[in-house]
């Protein structure tokens, strides 16, 4: 029953982000706990500012203390474990206690500030009230007259089996309206129920037992001792394409519940996640929570309740699934590790791995990485004994990974193809819709056409709030900025800078979705990006109708590439790749040879074997051949020697700090203001190994009418750095430049921010 809190304030800068005291009501001291949300008082105005409470009883700071306006009830309190993450992410990522917070609850489950129904009381509430849905039950006949529509016989066809709610009804396709008209007739009658926890209710339980082969068998006995050991350990299970590393996943997640311990998966990204619950769902049941950001806020809340109330076994979901509830955790397992979703990019730039790591250590539990192409740091870490390493060398059934054809894409067009769809490409295709197999072709744009030049002046047209070109997306008509969104509606013919003819060139997922069915005008084609894909479930609905053969082709962006598992898919192609050839950061390369393999490996993986072709402009390229040829030893040996001799990860960290305002002077000068007090910092401690690069331009120079600049440093990153890094930026924050750039701090970057 604490009588004095320190309580960190939402919408603090780093600088005065500290705990402040103060006096709890004797009515609030019964539920106010480490770990409370609560309102408070704060500034000279004492305007109404959310807060978390970190310490108990704290030391008073004046004699005077203000009061806490409100606390919001237990059940919204951080478990100990989160509280730790807090205190954790604080401490690695720079950002505020507050944006910790709101990191590990989702939105559903955090309470906002408002007024009292007198009108002047602030009081906290619950950011989302209803939990409740319409449901439906049959209490009368239909008349005969007048004649029940279709939609109405249905629905009490339906509702003679027992009460159904609306969303069930609606996926049966009937409407709210149809519904309410029974209701009005007597026929039906209508009552709020809590909306179902079970999302997946739908999917039937198998549980049919796991047979592992003699490899997966090895590789499981392997990482067993590690499971059942109650201190933590971590892991690296590095499995060709199709060789059945979710199989392994199964059979560990089944022991791990046998121990009464409960189990994390991550996948990579949303488009993956239907894939695992179905696995889990039909091979563990009901206790399966799923947190992902396609979930609505209610379901979202639903499901952490259910976690946060021990009512889930297992919790799957994408990077910020790693703050679930979860308790008494034995095994946290990382699919496709390597990708670069697990690190956030916005604060709290925080990496997945880093927080599994965390809460493997505090629960005793196994962390497990896997991938048929793992990150250069985490095979570095398992080749030096750091972490464990376990293989998977074969593909299940026994079929040799796919054949790899490259085709030279300038060849192509001196011998006069000019289309985007090189003739072996056209001709594979072919051979495949003849076969009654299906395709899966990759192409990283999404979007029409993807560059507009002027003829005259060669300028190729660009946002006017950031310098990306713009996107000419045909079913809009319309160009778009992929990176604020801004549009040009009708697209310009002329350009702007000098009114010469706009030409429109490039390749993006919507053109080769037209190209495709000119081509094949019989083969039905699915497309997959984040245009098709924005609407709920859409991953799920898509592929899920793709797996039933209801596509012979899908094109689509990276969203494509990995992770899928489809047993027709014999032939993938890779259309274009090429501008991440050239991209910049020191992850460039890995990021290719990953995509690229991942992609190809999605081919041949049941009965009959698998063929890949690549298209590309520079058929020469080791990076693409290594890729080819799915040789992951050789491209790490030769990645490995790369990032040794240009220091990058994992012979050092990599901090980079953006800066970022609408005065592009502004924020060249306040990066050298920043690189200065680092360097003065620094000089301090000799001993430090640090290195500083910059401050240069950030690789894309304006994002949204903001200019960015960055500085690098190369660094050990370990809590003497961070402190360096700290104490810089509370000397800077104190400087209070004029016109000051926001600035962030990055551990986890690919370089750029
Ligand atoms: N022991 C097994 N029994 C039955 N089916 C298996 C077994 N092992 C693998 N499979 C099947 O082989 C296919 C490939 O397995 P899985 O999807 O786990 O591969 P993966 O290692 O995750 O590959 P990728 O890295 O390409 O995603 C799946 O359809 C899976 O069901
Ligand atoms: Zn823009």
């Amino acid at each position: 029953m604490p009588k004095t809190v320190g309580v960190a304030v939402s919408n603090a800068t780093f600088h005065f982000d500290k705990l402040y005291t103060y006096a709890v009501m004797p009515d609030q001291q019964d539920t106010v706990r480490l770990g409370s949300m609560v309102l408070v008082p704060f500034g000279r105005g004492s305007r109404a500012r959310m807060g978390v409470v970190l310490a108990c009883d704290a030391e008073p700071e004046s004699a005077k203390l203000k009061f806490l306006f409100d606390v919001a009830p237990a059940s919204a309190c951080l478990t100990p474990e989160l509280l730790r993450l807090v205190h954790f992410l604080k401490e690695r990522t720079f950002c505020t206690y507050y944006e910790a917070v709101k990191a590990v609850i989702p939105y559903g489950a955090q309470y906002k500030p408002t007024v009292a129904e007198d009108g002047v009381t602030p009081v906290l509430q619950k950011q989302l009230v209803r939990h409740t849905e319409n449901a439906y039950k049959l209490v009368g006949t239909l008349p005969p007259k007048p004649r029940p529509t279709a939609k109405q016989l249905a629905a009490v066809a339906l509702l003679a089996g027992g009460e159904r709610t609306l969303s069930a009804l609606e996926e049966k396709g009937i409407s709210r309206a149809v519904l309410d008209n029974l209701c009005a007739k007597g026929v039906l009658e209508c009552s709020k129920v809590n909306k179902s926890i079970d999302l997946y209710s739908s999917i039937p339980l198998k549980n049919e037992p796991i047979l592992l082969t003699e490899e997966q068998q090895a590789a499981y006995d392997a990482l067993l001792p590690g499971l059942e050991d109650a201190a933590p350990h971590s892991a690296l299970l590095y499995g060709v394409t199709g060789s059945g590393k979710t199989l392994v996943f199964l059979k560990l997640i089944e022991h791990c519940l046998q121990m009464g311990r409960r189990a994390l998966v991550l996948v990579p990204e949303i488009s993956l996640t239907p894939q695992m619950i179905l696995r889990l769902k039909s091979q563990f049941g009901k206790r399966v929570a799923v947190q992902h950001s396609a979930l609505n806020h209610t379901e979202r809340l639903l499901q952490w309740q259910m976690i946060q109330d021990g009512g889930a076994d297992i919790v799957v979901g994408t990077r910020s699934a790693i703050f679930s509830p979860l308790e008494n955790i034995g095994l946290v397992i990382i699919d496709e590790e390597q990708e670069h979703t697990y690190r956030s990019e916005s604060a709290p730039r925080y990496s997945a791995h880093e927080v599994a790591r965390q809460r493997a250590a505090e629960n005793g539990a196994l962390l497990l990485l896997a991938s048929a192409t793992p990150s250069t740091e985490s095979y570095y870490a398992a080749q030096h004994g750091r972490t464990q390493l376990v293989r998977l060398t074969k593909r299940y059934g026994g079929n040799p990974l796919p054949k790899v054809q490259i085709v030279d894409m300038r060849a192509e067009l001196a011998s006069g193809n000019p289309r985007e769809i090189s003739l072996a490409m056209e001709d594979a295709i072919r051979h495949n819709l003849e076969a009654g197999k299906q395709t899966i072709l990759l192409l990283n744009r999404r979007g029409y056409q993807t560059v507009a030049q002027c003829e005259d002046c060669r300028e190729v047209l660009k946002c006017q709030k950031c310098s990306v070109p713009m996107v000419y997306h045909k079913s809009a008509h319309k160009l778009l900025c992929h990176y604020c969104g801004s549009q040009l509606d009708p697209p310009p013919a002329r350009c702007p800078a000098c009114g010469g003819k706009l030409q429109y060139r490039g390749f993006g997922t919507q053109k080769a979705e037209e190209e495709l069915a000119k081509l094949f005008p019989e083969a039905r084609i699915l497309r997959m990006d984040q245009d098709t894909t924005a609407a709920k479930d859409a991953h799920e609905k898509l592929l899920a109708k793709f797996a039933r053969h209801e596509y012979d082709i899908m094109v689509g962006t990276q969203m494509v590439a990995k992770g899928l598992d489809f047993e027709d898919v014999t032939l993938v192609g890779v259309l274009g790749i090429d501008s991440l050839l050239f991209a910049q950061g020191f992850r460039a390369y890995e990021t290719v040879f990953s995509l690229v393999t991942q992609v190809v490996g999605r081919s041949g993986r049941a009965k009959d074997p698998g063929f890949a072709i690549i298209q590309t402009t520079d058929p020469d390229n080791p990076v693409l051949n290594l890729a080819a040829a799915q040789d992951y030893d050789a491209f790490f040996e030769q990645e490995i020697a790369y990032r040794k001799l240009g220091l990058y990860p994992p012979f050092c960290g990599l901090c980079v700090v953006g800066f970022a305002g609408p005065k592009e002077s502004e924020v060249a000068r306040a990066s050298a203001r920043f690189a200065a007090l680092l360097g003065r910092q620094a000089a301090k401690q000799p001993d430090l190994p640090l290195r500083v690069l910059g401050p240069t331009p950030g690789s894309i120079e304006k994002i949204n009418d903001s200019y960015r600049y960055k500085l690098t440093v190369k660094c050990r990153n370990d809590r003497r750095f961070r402190d360096l890094i700290r104490e810089t930026l509370t000397l800077y924050e104190q400087e209070k430049l004029p016109g000051k750039a926001t600035v962030v701090v990055d551990l986890h970057s690919d370089g750029d921010i």
